[in-house]
């Protein structure tokens, strides 16, 4: 089984790395298609799914996941959002969401300026290059969980949800999003 991971980002490829122990786990460098900082959950679940499909297309691997971190606002507060995506090559494409936690004022307000996080994030801590290493979220709860923890849990749910869905036998593509599923009558 091949994996392919829409990203060269080691923080990122370790995550995927973590959970698909026995399969061939590919990075590939793709266009995340949107914002190289996305500013809302949508906009960040859009750019996992797109760099799962763009990675999984372009190697022709059997499954195709996609990791990507945004902010969204909220309170008055940014929060730090993460989305990550697994496609197969049948079309299937489930997404799951994970860990958020709020930014310090003087980064997310640099972030509003228009500065990408992991920028903000060298600059607030006199490091460097920690998006592709504990990332904010090591920073910020004092190395407790990592970038790469953080998005191996997303790559448990993403994976999980795909077991659930096959053990049910279902129509791999009857997921319960970007669809209208649900009735408020
Ligand atoms: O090579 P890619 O896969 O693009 O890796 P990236 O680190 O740029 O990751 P994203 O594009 O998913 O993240 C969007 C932006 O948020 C930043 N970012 C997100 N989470 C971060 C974290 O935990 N630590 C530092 N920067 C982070 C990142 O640097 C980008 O500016
Ligand atoms: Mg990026």
């Amino acid at each position: 089984m091949v994996i392919a991971v829409g990203t060269t980002n080691r923080a990122k490829v370790a995550a995927v790395a973590a959970v698909f122990t026995k399969e061939q786990v590919v990075p590939v460098e793709v266009d995340s298609g949107v914002a190289a900082q996305p500013f809302s959950d949508a906009e960040t679940r859009i750019g996992a799914i797109h760099r799962a499909k763009e990675a999984c297309v372009k190697i022709k691997a059997d499954i195709g996941i996609g990791l990507e971190g945004g902010v969204v606002e909220m309170n008055d507060t940014l929060w730090v959002c993460n989305w990550g995506a697994l496609v197969d090559s049948a079309g299937t494409v489930i997404t799951a969401g994970g860990a958020r936690f709020p930014l310090p004022p003087e980064v997310a307000n640099d972030v509003l300026r228009g500065k990408e996080l992991g920028e903000a994030m060298n600059e607030y801590t006199g490091k460097e290059d920690i998006r592709q290493n504990e990332g904010a979220v090591g920073i910020l709860t004092n190395g407790r969980i990592s970038r790469a923890d953080m998005y191996a849990h997303i790559v448990q749910l993403l994976v999980g949800q795909y077991e659930f869905l096959q053990s049910k036998g279902e129509d791999n593509n009857a997921i319960y999003c970007d669809r209208s599923t649900i009735r408020r009558s």
